[in-house]
């Protein structure tokens, strides 16, 4: 079984991550013949650099931590972890979802597969060299030409950089280089307290063996969250260990034999020198165009760190994007989703327009933070009136019998009688599952009546989903009149701010 490799493909695709394999995926359930070009590491950030490799981290990190409490009957003796085989199980993840990528595209490959379509990959750096052709410059430097119908740029985000801070990969990292890190540092500084800052805040100190210093030059960890959230993901980072400074602006790190030094200046004038094994650059990340040759299409992105692209992911004419090198937020879910329907639209096959509404995200914190729609932050800033519920997990079975009482749900309503969920942030176990009870129900413009006719299992995390939904309508089994650091109920209108129910 075999068929000879097309002299124009109908889709090429720059990159691929996961917006790069999702789209090429969809164009070959469409029978089209795709080129996928990538330059480095198959899957991207999402895999190796980013969302899988952390996340084996922080999965490990998370169980050692738990096999370390000493709140359950039963105590762990000469517990131990050995960062080389940290690391080792972090890149075998990696691999086995890179394989499984690799398998399908080469099941899908001319010499393998009689069509209908066909996946040819190759490797190398792809610049544009007219609207139809990319010039690929492969790793022994050879050049090769593709010709396609469309292309789907997809070549994703680089970490952005500190002007004076040399990032050597050994002892100053940032998320692209931190795979080189070879044992755990004594002292680590991250500078950037955002999503990316505090997940690796949460893994070093969750394993216990470093000293961890959290620096940001805003005055909040994950400044843009709620300020409730903010505050209970500093608590926990405080609880685990981690020294958060906030308002700080790193003037400089001076690598020492031996150690590096960091200098710190507030912005109340005094400045402060900090000591560390190690660095951790976390302070977003950005489009890179350069060397894509976007020019040659007539595309001018000087003076812009984002590629704007219409609501149907395209650019230009034939040329599309999806994924972090887009205006849009940097995830996977989102990533997928853009490359996914850039390949519908391209070969006519949309039914409906692209939807960003109720995207959920999760933060690898300890608990993990997930959330949903609109915070409330964003409903004050926007002037809606709404309605928002509290309920703590202490107050939760499933929470109690796991002794994992850290964490809530909190759900956002409009204030008027139908009650329509506009948003949830919820921590604590399982809430990376739990969110998408949540998000189904708003995708739907479900009201808080019409949620509650489901029956929750017992006992479980969701529950605390169930209760909360239940205060807003004042059906709940606990009230929070007894229990009111637990379990709380406000509404606000931009007229007169927030107003507590007391019942
Ligand atoms: C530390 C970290 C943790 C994260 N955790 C999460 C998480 O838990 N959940 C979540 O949803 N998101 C997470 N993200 C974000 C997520 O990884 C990205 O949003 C996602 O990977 C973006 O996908 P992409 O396909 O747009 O780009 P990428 O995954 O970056 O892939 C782009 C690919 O293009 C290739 N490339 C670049 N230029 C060229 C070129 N000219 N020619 C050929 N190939 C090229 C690159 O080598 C790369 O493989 C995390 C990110 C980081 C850094
Ligand atoms: N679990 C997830 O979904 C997940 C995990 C990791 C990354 N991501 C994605 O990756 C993106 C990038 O993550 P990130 O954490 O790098 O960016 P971020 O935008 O989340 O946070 C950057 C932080 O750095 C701070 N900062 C900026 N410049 C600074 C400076 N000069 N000095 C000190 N602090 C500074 C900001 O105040 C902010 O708190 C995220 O926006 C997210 O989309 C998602």
């Amino acid at each position: 079984m075999a068929q000879d490799p097309p002299d124009i493909f109908d889709l090429c695709v720059l990159g691929c991550g996961p917006a790069g394999f999702a789209g090429a995926m969809r164009a070959l359930d469409f029978g089209k013949h795709v080129c996928i070009i990538e330059a480095a590491e198959i899957g991207g950030t999402g895999i190796m650099w980013g969302a899988l490799a952390s996340k084996t981290m922080w999965e490990i990190a998370k169980d050692y931590a738990i096999a370390n409490k000493q709140d359950r009957g039963y105590r762990v003796h000469g517990i131990s972890v050995d960062y080389c085989e940290v690391r080792r199980t972090v890149l075998q993840a990696a691999k086995e979802k890179q394989y499984q990528m690799l398998s399908q595209i080469e099941s899908y490959s001319p010499n393998r597969w009689d069509g209908p379509g066909s996946l040819t990959l190759k490797t190398g750096w792809g610049k544009f060299l007219s609207k139809n052709e990319v010039e690929i410059t492969c790793p022994d430097e050879t050049r090769e030409r593709v010709k396609s119908r469309y292309f789907l740029v997809s070549t994703g985000s680089r970490p952005r950089k500190i002007d004076n801070i040399l990032l050597d990969q050994e002892r100053i990292f940032d998320s692209d280089g931190i795979l080189n890190l070879q044992c755990f540092p004594e002292r680590l500084v991250i500078i950037g307290a955002g999503v990316i800052g505090c997940e690796y805040a949460t893994i070093f100190s969750n394993f216990g063996q470093t000293k961890v210093y959290l620096v940001d030059h805003a005055k909040r960890v994950i400044p843009y969250e709620d300020e409730d959230v903010s505050d209970f993901v500093k608590k926990n980072l405080a609880r685990s260990g981690v020294k958060i400074i906030h308002s700080a602006k790193l003037r400089n790190i001076l690598p020492q034999a031996g150690y590096l030094q960091a200098t710190l200046d507030f912005r109340e004038g005094h400045s402060e020198i900090i000591e560390a094994d190690a660095a951790f650059i976390s302070i977003g990340r950005r489009f890179d165009p350069s060397g894509l040759g976007l020019e040659n299409l007539g595309i001018d992105t000087t003076g812009t760190n984002i590629l704007k692209t219409d609501e149907n992911c395209c650019i230009k004419d034939n040329i599309y994007a999806a994924g972090d090198i887009t205006h849009n937020p940097a995830l996977v879910n989102i990533a997928e989703m853009e490359g996914r329907y850039a390949v519908k639209h391209m070969f006519g096959r949309t039914r409906w327009p692209l939807s960003y509404r109720n995207m959920s995200t999760v933060m690898f914190f300890y608990p993990a933070v997930a959330a949903v729609g609109l915070s409330e932050k964003m409903c004050r800033q926007k002037k809606i009136p709404f309605k928002v519920a509290y309920y703590s997990n202490a107050m939760c079975n499933r929470a109690i019998a796991m002794r994992a009482t850290q964490g809530f749900v909190k759900i956002v309503v409009t204030d008027d009688e139908q009650q329509r969920i506009l948003g949830m942030r919820a921590a604590g176990p399982q809430v990376s599952s739990t969110i998408m009870s949540i998000a189904h129900f708003m995708d739907q413009g479900q009201g808080v009546l019409d949620v509650l006719k489901s029956i929750y299992p017992h006992p479980t995390i969701v529950e605390g989903i169930e209760e909360c939904l239940r205060m807003l309508v004042k059906k709940s089994i606990f009230k929070p009149y007894p229990f009111p650091d637990l379990l709380k109920v406000k509404s606000w209108h931009p007229e007169t701010g927030y107003v507590d129910e007391k019942k």
